[in-house]
């Protein structure tokens, strides 16, 4: 009798971890062979295997190897015929394409040919995503861009219809694209998550322990991110399944408010292709997430007391439905719709709704295109449309993509003419090549073509008529801000990240702010340098263990001004020495009369000429200071810790009136060799800071890459990785605003040793080379031979106004330490 219990109770039990497993879309004859042999590897331990809602038997079952039959399934349902990063999101998703899914239509419903199926509320599917992606090798699903293409795709395939009624107005972009193109007939794509569930992933000490160990592998002071490293696959808000839709899909699943759009917007019902997701995934499930990735503690209450004002926007706003139309004619329509408890509803202009979006985007998910912006994410998406609905086969086809911001009252209005940035680029064209500069479009940019249809200057059809639709388009209050990416901020470009604020000031133009770039306060290996900070390599002979407080004030100085010459280059004022400055200041002015050192094979020739390099021309043998460091004894307010320490004095950026564009000027007064702030960029090797200069057209590029070639010499032969360079073009801090001035600039840059004593890696500090004045524009000699007409880049017209200027005079100099664009 009691075995019979036993045995039934086993088999219920049996039952239930077969049902939760096919509840996420395993498959019977997946989920049972690997349930018995857990069962026997644990002794029957159910507890074991029931634990944390099966997580042992979820482990398992994931990790098993693909079979080649789930991959012919999802080829039978269209999926493959995706682009390479689409179709990796969709991978994750091919077990549940399962025919044991127990709705039995998730295939279905991405081909769009099965009706909404209401999943059950226990449904673990987001925690078999997070899984799965955890198990997933980095370099696997890698791409180097941020597009909908990448983190779309599979990863949310489990219906859920959330019942609640949409409240708030919809947001329009509208999507046109030169090549005409035979309609795609509609589909309708339904996806959601349950918002329980994501927030119980959130918690679950699987996904926070995953994150963290993420964390601890970086480098705390300078992480290194590859460019390629996924952008993290279990970003919720990018979770977007580009609709995909089967050629033969019936247009009776189209969304009924849709065909009234299409109607009224020219977008003719039957002949256009309409896709759509319905998402009820809510946004603050999202926003702990969120959280929890940017390490911050987030339990609910937590993130509740948090930004109220962030929370308040989060709390009841939910994606209701993302739609996709396309009209005969190919112009092809995105709307999104938003469902709100919020009564008082009031549509908030594009510029702000843009800035917020992409402040959370870069704060929160490790996006690494550093011209990431929602624009260009929209151009992504256009994109990947064009791609899968007029070649659903995959091969590229030229066609020229316009993403035009949907705002319809302002045809009417008299600011029409100062609207919509046309971004214009072939589907060919890698992301990485699109200009990203988006230029407002001025009403004589627009013409009639023959057929009495505006054009813009591109030769691109106006399909503003086209958008006129029930979506209701709000007035913008800064239509010519649309397509700009204010991520300055005007009162501390800084963003917080210096000890000290920083403001932008502009007395002579109307440009308010400078062009965007990512505010870093240390320098950030962008992908291959190689760099180690390790604390095994730093020996006696680099710190000074048995020091205590400040090492300045020791009778003897430490083993930190070994590099000095056994003493410290700063003085007690916290200026460096008078006689290290000069010398410092000498080299820059006269480098002929100083040390040279030619590399056997240098990376700088070697980078342009791979196969012949050209003999090296020489570099500078610098001096260098080293400061004090972790594994010294003293303290922070150490007087040879000072760059490490930042800013501290009071710095503006500002827009210059010689035509140098904008500038750094000191608000304080500066004594002689003051440090003023580093020059901080992206560290790159020499071999990528060429392929980005070779990627570089027109004016995309306003700052300078700096070579740190000051110990190149030392060994015979540098490595590629070892040969670094820094690049402030897209990172930087504001050492990328000190413009140039000829010989008697009042900065110079010197080497500091902070971190490492490995000379392929210094920190670049600018400290003053005179006395300088409140509001005096900070300048710093960039070497540059004006004279030298041969070198590949040319040079700016030099405005430093100098009387030394070398634009004007023959070249006294040359300096080998800058690379020009
Ligand atoms: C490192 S950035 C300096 C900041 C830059 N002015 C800006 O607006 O972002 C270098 C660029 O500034 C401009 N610049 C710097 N010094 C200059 C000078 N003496 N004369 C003319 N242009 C200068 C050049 O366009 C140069 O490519």
């Amino acid at each position: 009798m009691a075995r019979d219990r036993d045995k039934e109770e086993r088999n219920e039990r049996a039952k239930k971890a077969i049902g939760a497993m096919k509840a996420m879309g395993i498959p019977v004859h997946k989920a049972k062979p690997v349930l018995k042999s857990l069962l026997k590897e644990s002794e029957n331990s159910w507890d074991f295997i029931e634990a944390d809602n099966y997580s042992v038997l979820v482990d398992a079952l994931i990790s098993l190897p693909e079979s080649p039959d789930a991959s012919a399934k999802t080829r039978d349902a269209g999926l493959a015929e995706q682009s390479g990063p689409t179709r990796k999101k969709l991978k994750l998703n091919e077990e549940d394409e399962d025919e044991a899914s127990p709705s039995g239509t998730r295939v279905d419903e991405l081909r769009g040919t099965s009706p909404v199926q209401q999943a059950p509320e226990d449904d673990v599917s987001p925690q078999l995503q997070l899984r799965r992606r955890r198990m997933e090798p980095a370099g696997e699903s890698a791409s180097p861009q941020p597009s909908f293409g990448q983190h779309g795709g599979g990863t949310a395939v489990l219906p859920r219809g959330n019942g609640q009624e949409m409240s708030a107005p919809s947001v329009g972009v509208q999507i046109g694209h030169k090549k005409e193109q035979a309609p795609t007939p509609s589909s309708l794509v339904t996806y959601g998550k349950d918002k329980g569930l994501m927030k119980e992933n959130v918690d679950s000490p699987v996904y926070h322990c995953n994150r963290k160990g993420e964390q601890a592998n970086q480098n705390p002071v300078s992480p290194i991110i590859p460019k390629d490293e996924p952008l993290d696959d279990y970003e919720p808000g990018f979770e977007v399944p580009i609709a995909v839709m089967p050629p033969d899909e019936p247009t009776s699943f189209r969304n009924k408010d849709l065909q009234h759009q299409n109607v009224h917007n020219d977008i003719p019902v039957g002949n256009g292709s309409t896709s759509q997701i319905n998402a009820s995934e809510t946004l603050v499930s999202q926003h702990s997430e969120r959280r929890k990735e940017n390490g911050v503690p987030c339990n609910n209450s937590s993130c509740k007391d948090d930004s109220a004002q962030e929370l308040a926007g989060l709390q009841d706003a939910s994606v209701k439905k993302v739609e996709i139309a396309s009209s005969k004619s190919g112009e092809v329509k995105v709307s999104l719709t938003c469902s709100s408890d919020n009564q008082n509803f009031v549509m908030p202009d594009l510029e702000s709704l843009f800035k917020m979006v992409e402040d959370r985007c870069l704060k929160s998910y490790r996006i690494l295109q550093p011209d990431f912006s929602l624009m260009n994410v929209m151009t992504e998406l256009c994109q990947c449309v064009v791609e899968l609905s007029s070649n659903p086969t995959g091969e590229k086809e030229e066609s020229t993509i316009n993403v035009i911001p949907l705002v319809d009252s302002l045809k009417k209005s008299s600011m029409s003419s100062t609207l919509g940035g046309i971004p214009s680029f072939t589907s060919n064209s890698s992301p990485l090549a699109v200009p990203h500069c988006i230029r407002p479009l001025a009403s004589e940019d627009l013409t009639m073509n023959g057929s009495g249809k505006k054009k813009n200057n591109s030769g691109n059809p106006d399909t503003s008529n086209v958008s006129a639709s029930e979506l209701m388009v709000f007035k913008q209050q800064h239509p010519q801000c649309v397509n700009v990416r204010p991520l300055h901020d005007a009162n501390d470009i800084t963003k917080g990240e210096e000890r000290v604020r920083i403001s932008v000031v502009n007395e002579v133009s109307s440009e308010r702010l400078p062009p965007s770039f990512h505010y870093i306060p240390q320098n950030l290996v962008y992908q291959n340098g190689y760099i180690n900070f390790s604390l095994a390599r730093i020996g006696d002979e680099d710190c000074c263990a048995d020091c205590f407080g400040d090492c300045l004030a020791a009778a003897i100085p430490c083993a930190c001004a070994r590099e000095t010459a056994g003493e410290f280059a700063y003085t007690s004022e916290g200026v460096i020495k008078k006689e290290f400055l000069d010398e410092c200041i000498s080299m820059n002015s006269d480098p002929e009369k100083h040390h040279h050192v030619y590399c056997k094979d240098c990376p700088l020739e070697r980078s342009k000429n791979k196969t012949r390099p050209g003999p090296c021309k020489g570099h500078l043998v610098r001096k260098f200071i080293k400061e004090c460091w972790s594994k010294c004894g003293c303290n922070k307010q150490c007087g040879n810790r000072v760059v490490q320490r930042g800013i501290t004095c009071n710095l503006q950026v500002f827009y210059t009136s010689e035509g140098k564009g904008w500038g750094l000027r000191t608000l304080d007064d500066l004594p002689r060799g003051a440090f003023v702030c580093e020059y901080v960029g992206e560290i790159l090797t020499n071999m990528e800071l060429y392929e980005r200069t070779m990627q570089t057209t027109g004016n995309a590029r306003h700052t300078y890459p700096v070579l740190l070639d000051a110990d190149w010499g030392s060994e015979g032969v540098l490595k590629d990785e070892e040969a670094l360079c820094l690049d402030a073009t897209f990172y930087g801090n504001v050492g990328r605003f000190v413009n140039h001035r000829c010989f008697d600039a009042n900065l110079i840059e010197i080497p500091v040793e902070v971190e490492t004593a490995d000379h392929h890696y210094y920190h670049l500090a600018f400290f003053t080379t005179r006395k300088v004045e409140a509001l005096e524009e900070l300048t710093w000699d960039y070497g540059i031979d004006f004279g030298d007409h041969k070198h590949p880049v040319k040079a700016f017209q030099c405005r430093c106004l100098s009387r030394f200027c070398r634009d004007k005079k023959k070249p006294r100099t040359r300096r080998n330490s800058l690379v020009l664009k």
